[in-house]
């Protein structure tokens, strides 16, 4: 895996718009212990090999000095490489429909939102594809403290999909592929929801 093709999928997600800016982050788990993570306060649109960092995935600094700043999130990454060890990339985004269902969960205080009975789960690789109830995790200014959060609530056997209230979406799998797969199917999941209100947080 390389940089260049992080800098491939994060354009293919700049030209969706939702890395609207200089939003969103991706990695790759590179062996057991570092990964490469896009660098901080770029945009995604149009980053190259050179707009990557190699993270330790125990303590979530760059392996090399002199090396781009990483995301402001690289914590989370990391934290979501040390809770699934079969995890080897990481896509957070900033779709409309999820950014909106994260919003929405924020201000009703709800720490989950439930997708019930829609085929589009299927896409996220769970044993039960009937209902998956997705985590939404509070926007800390401190992101070291979603990270935190993120390790006390999750299990490895949690759906490789998460929001973020008031921000974003973040979904996880065993190649980059599959993980940006997954975001567009929680981003579906989303808009469906907000399409026919079924919203059931
Ligand atoms: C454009 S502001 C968004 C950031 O605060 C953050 O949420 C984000 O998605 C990108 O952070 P970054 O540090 O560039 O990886
Ligand atoms: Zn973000």
């Amino acid at each position: 895996m390389s940089g260049a093709e992080l800098a491939g999928t994060a354009a293919g997600l700049y030209a969706r718009g939702w890395l609207e800016g200089t939003a969103g982050n991706l990695s790759v788990r590179l062996s057991g212990d570092s990964a490469l993570i896009t660098a901080s306060g770029v945009s995604k649109g149009r980053i190259t090999a050179a707009d990557v960092v190699e993270v330790g995935i125990a303590d979530s600094r760059p392996v090399r000095e002199g090396a781009p700043r990483p995301s402001a999130e690289t914590t989370i990454h990391t934290a979501l490489y040390r809770l699934s060890p079969g995890s080897h990339a990481v896509v957070h985004a900033h779709p409309p429909y999820a950014t909106a269902i994260a919003i929405l969960s924020a201000r009703r205080g709800a720490d989950t939102v439930t997708f019930t009975d829609l085929e589009i789960i299927k896409g996220l690789g769970l044993t039960d594809p009937s209902k998956v109830v997705v985590p939404v995790f509070e926007n800390h200014a401190h992101v070291p403290a979603i990270a935190d959060d993120v390790t006390e609530r999750l299990t490895a056997d949690a759906p490789p999909v998460m929001l973020i209230g008031n921000h974003g979406a973040t979904t996880w799998g065993p190649t980059l592929e599959i993980a940006r797969n997954r975001m567009e199917c929680l981003e579906a999941l989303c808009q469906l929801t907000l399409l026919v209100d079924r919203t059931a947080a």
